[in-house]
């Protein structure tokens, strides 16, 4: 939580961690978009989740799943399929998570990955197609799409995946830039998040003192709160698959 909310205030957007049974229906409602992360389950967080996806869903706001370790035992699993019925407008997971999620025979090692991004673009395609949503994968080359159509984005470094939570706060980061977009236009916010987000890993890793997790993870969210248009419009590097 502590990152996912740093990363978006960085970002300029304005983050509230709710998950009260009582708080989550009036929470969406004064939000612009919602995030569902599945990283920490208990019954009555998950009862939390489906109530505040079903909330936004009536009020027409955007909402983002992170099925977080989806695989890794089938009570999680189970879980993030009851989220996938509740129609989010973007997925965003790693590749054994989109994996697991389309019911593809997956290795899950926990919440990390031990597959590539492209090993789950038809899995990804599938769930697209069948919750009528985007879907991005994570990895070396983010691959984003709508069923048909399909974003990659080359940014970022592989030190990102030793810093927990980077997946679920590029996942936040989403659905900010979901409250920003225009209707319509989900897989290109998406898109554009996972590119920005990389690309102030990469800034943050050229500007740390040491070549580290804990520098980095400090030097990311310096470069997110700075980096400016044209920086960004030079450095994001998105090509249609
Ligand atoms: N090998 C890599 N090279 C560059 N960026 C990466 C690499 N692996 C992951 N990333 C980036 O790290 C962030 C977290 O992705 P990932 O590790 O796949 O998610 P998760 O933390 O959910 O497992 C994403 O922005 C992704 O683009
Ligand atoms: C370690 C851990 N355990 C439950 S959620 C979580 C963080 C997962 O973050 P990410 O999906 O970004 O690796
Ligand atoms: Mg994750």
């Amino acid at each position: 939580m502590d990152i996912m909310a740093n990363v978006l205030l960085a970002a300029g957007a304005s983050p509230a961690m709710a998950h009260a049974l009582d708080e989550v229906q009036d929470f969406v409602a004064i939000s612009s978009a919602l995030l569902i992360n599945m990283g920490t389950l208990s019954s009555d967080w998950v009862a939390s989740k489906k109530l505040a996806a079903a909330k936004a869903v009536a009020l027409g706001k955007p909402w983002v799943l992170d099925p977080v370790g989806c695989g890794a035992t089938p009570y999680r699993t189970a879980a993030c399929l009851h989220m996938l019925q509740l129609k989010p407008t973007v997925v965003r997971g790693n590749a054994s998570e989109i994996l697991a999620l389309a019911g593809a025979a997956a290795s899950v090692k926990g919440v990390d990955s031990t597959a590539a991004s492209h090993e789950a673009l038809d899995a990804a395609k599938k769930i697209a197609q069948q919750y009528g949503c985007i879907v991005a994968v994570s990895g070396a080359t983010d691959l984003v799409t709508d069923g048909s159509r399909v974003v990659g984005v080359s940014n970022g470094t592989a030190l990102l995946t030793q810093i927990t939570a980077t997946g679920c706060s590029v996942t936040a980061l989403i659905a900010a830039f979901l409250a920003a977009a225009p209707e319509g236009a989900a897989l290109q916010a998406a898109a554009a998040a996972l590119a920005v987000f990389g690309l102030a890993g990469e800034v943050g890793l050229a500007n740390a003192p040491r070549p580290g997790p804990g520098s980095l993870r400090v030097g990311l969210l310096d470069a997110l709160h700075l980096l400016g248009e044209a920086e960004v419009v030079a450095g994001v590097n998105l090509s249609e698959q």
